[in-house]
């Protein structure tokens, strides 16, 4: 299970024996997820399409909420300008008290009132544009996370979510890349604002001694430039630290996971699992340090520098006021200016810096949006008729990526319209990456496989899936009601209750579900409980894995009317008399589906129209139950391996 997949409170059941399909390296997608990197391991990115990014970034979080963004805008010029106004109207109340000649510009009752209005509006302004800035990162979060899962969700095979590299991007769009237009936005008014107030304070010192405004500007470049170094590296550094990030959050969940407890607990793996989120952390938290070193080595001495600076203009100041050249109400508006424009100019240098890690960072969500479909899709899709004929396979090689083994070498096989075709083999023969190809969750890598003569390739995938029905191997236990769970089959019917328990009654659960203390409207989990008394029976009831397989089946049969039953492994957990009940059932089920069932125990296919044996990605026997065991082969092998131990048992 990967620990930040995209089922929130839903696991797949991996029965014993099965596949664990680890994935590591998955069927290569048409284009790579993986960034150009550069030597510092981070995104290599030019700096025109860092402003392509940025400028995508600031649309989206303005569509997000226009009017927001207008009332953000305008709290931001108004707070730039406020420091500005407070030195001058500062000065000119001291000047005002000191020398009444100079109370042209306004008595010192009102300039007071004045000053003291600009106060209120400077403390009052921060919390206002706090609020609106929370806003518009909520909406804009929003927009943008569903954005994001409406992408995922638009991939239609595997390859994708089994890519090492897609995932970590993916989680690096979900941790930071929803909020990183919201940021860019923020950052970017801080720089207006910044702007705004330096502008205005700068032209005030120019005023005083344009010597000294100089100095204080050109003591900024340094830092604006230290500043965007850290933030690259930063950037880097996440996602050089992603896979760590991720393996963290896997062993957190391994020792958090109720499925995973039993076995956590039995074979005492608590504290190797902690020893190895431990490790994982180390290196997450090295590489943090690392920058934050460098942050230090280059902001510190520039700190001191700025302070060093101000201190001088001071100096200046005091001895040209007592001189007489500038007045007390200059020498004020003087160390206002050097103290404003400081730190205005350390908000714009790091507005800059925060704008230009977000754009890197938000590339990771572009990535996850903008992604082409890892299957091919017709331009003109043909429309998809019942099955009349056959389904076939003609050649088909499939491997899951250039660097893995063959899986399929070259299959041929005829599904006939209404026929049951059993799939044997050993384990990792390939029985279940047939069927994957079938469901198109991938392309072969060659050869076609055709629904009555048309390349599933030609058809919408869409559709193509809408005429099956499956049951897979690591079917899925969903943290929801019984009726949910059954009726996610076919979300057409999601309130049809007569129709979720005839699927039910099929699959030999509806019974078990009546009984519940809530009936199917019982939460087949023990995870959410909010609201709720977690003592009460009521809440929630945890299944037996029998008991889930037998739901599994039941979401499966939801789907009537389809062309095509896939059954892997479908009663691999039941006991002897539930599985000849269930299998009973199916077998009435099927009458006239066209029907594909993969099971290791042979006497559930023996009744099968065309039983074929895999053996390392080939055909190698095929024929009806009675003609397999004449042939003497490997089916014939088996079944009676399976059946002597039967026999065995009973003498
Ligand atoms: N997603 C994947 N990525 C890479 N390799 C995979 C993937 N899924 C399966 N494989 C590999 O393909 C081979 C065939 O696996 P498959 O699951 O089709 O076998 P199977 O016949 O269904 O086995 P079982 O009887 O154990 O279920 C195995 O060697 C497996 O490791």
């Amino acid at each position: 299970m990967s620990p930040d997949g995209p089922f929130g409170g839903a696991r797949p059941h991996r029965p014993p024996g099965a596949s664990s399909a680890p994935a590591p390296s998955a069927p290569a997608p048409p284009t790579p997820t993986r960034p150009a990197v550069g030597p510092d391991g981070g995104e290599r990115v030019g700096f025109r399409a860092l402003v392509r990014r940025g400028a995508t970034a600031l649309a989206l979080a303005w569509r997000a909420r226009p009017l927001t963004a207008t009332g953000y805008l305008a709290v931001t010029v108004l707070a730039g300008m406020l420091p500005t106004a407070a030195a001058w109207l500062t000065k000119l109340l001291l000047d005002a008290l000191v020398s009444p000649a100079r109370r042209h510009s306004g008595t010192p009752v009102a300039l007071a009132v004045a000053l003291g209005a600009a106060g209120l509006a400077t403390a009052a302004l921060p919390q206002v544009s706090r609020y609106v800035q929370a806003q518009l990162q909520r909406a804009v979060s929003t927009l943008v996370q569903d954005r994001m899962f409406g992408a995922v969700n638009g991939f239609a095979g595997l390859a994708r979510m089994e890519d090492p590299a897609f995932l970590d991007r993916l989680r690096l769009a979900q941790q930071a890349g929803a909020s990183a237009p919201g940021q860019t936005l923020a950052a970017t008014f801080q720089v207006v604002q910044g702007s705004i107030t330096v502008a205005g304070l700068i032209g005030t010192l120019f005023l005083l001694n344009p010597l000294l405004a100089a100095a204080v500007l050109t003591a900024a470049v340094p830092s604006l430039f230290a500043q965007l170094a850290n933030s690259k590296r930063r950037a880097a550094m996440l996602w050089r630290s992603s896979s760590a990030g991720r393996r963290k959050m896997f062993y957190q969940m391994l020792m958090t996971d109720q499925h995973a407890a039993q076995e956590v607990r039995l074979f005492g793996l608590g504290a190797f699992l902690r020893g190895r989120m431990l490790d994982e952390l180390d290196v997450v938290n090295r590489a943090e340090r690392e920058v934050d070193r460098r942050l230090l080595i280059t902001q510190g001495p520039l700190a001191v520098a700025g302070a060093a600076l101000s201190a001088a203009g001071l100096i200046w100041a005091v001895h040209s006021a007592a001189a007489g050249h500038i007045t007390l109400g200059d020498v004020s508006v003087f160390i206002a200016a050097v103290a404003g424009v400081q730190s205005a100019l350390g908000a714009t240098v790091s507005g800059s810096a925060d704008a230009y890690q977000a754009a890197l960072v938000f590339g990771h969500y572009l990535a996850v949006v903008q992604a082409p479909p890892d299957l091919p899709q017709p331009e003109h899709p043909v429309v998809l008729a019942p099955l009349t004929d056959r389904i076939s396979l003609r050649d088909v090689w499939f491997r899951y990526s250039p660097d893995d083994p063959w899986v399929l070498r070259g299959v041929d096989l005829d599904i006939p319209r209404g026929a049951c075709v059993a799939v044997v083999g050993v384990n990792g023969a390939g029985k279940t990456t047939l069927v994957k190809l079938l469901c198109r969750f991938y392309d072969p890598t060659r050869g076609a496989i055709a629904w009555d003569g048309t390349d599933i390739r030609d058809v919408a995938v869409a559709d193509l899936r809408d005429r099956m029905a499956a049951v897979f191997q690591d079917y899925m236990e969903y943290d929801l009601t019984a009726a949910e769970n059954i009726a996610l089959g076919d979300l057409a019917h999601l309130g049809d209750r007569g129709r979720v328990q005839a699927a039910a009654d099929r699959a030999e659960i509806h019974d078990k579900l009546a009984s519940l203390p809530r009936g199917y409207d019982t939460l087949l989990s023990r995870v959410f409980f909010a609201g709720s008394d977690p003592d009460d029976p009521a809440t929630g009831v945890r299944l037996s894995g029998g008991q889930w397989q037998r739901v599994a089946l039941a979401r499966a049969l939801m789907r009537r009317e389809r062309d095509l039953l896939i059954l892997d492994e479908p009663s691999s957990g039941l006991d002897a008399e539930a599985e000849q009940a269930v299998h009973e059932r199916l077998r009435e089920h099927r009458r006239g589906t066209t029907s594909i069932l993969i099971s290791h125990r042979l006497s559930a296919i023996r009744q099968a129209d065309l039983i074929i044996v895999l053996a390392q990605g080939r055909v190698v026997e095929r024929g009806t139950h009675d003609e397999l065991m004449a042939a003497g082969g490997d089916y014939a092998r088996l079944f009676m391996v399976q059946a002597a131990g039967y026999q065995e048992a009973m003498a």
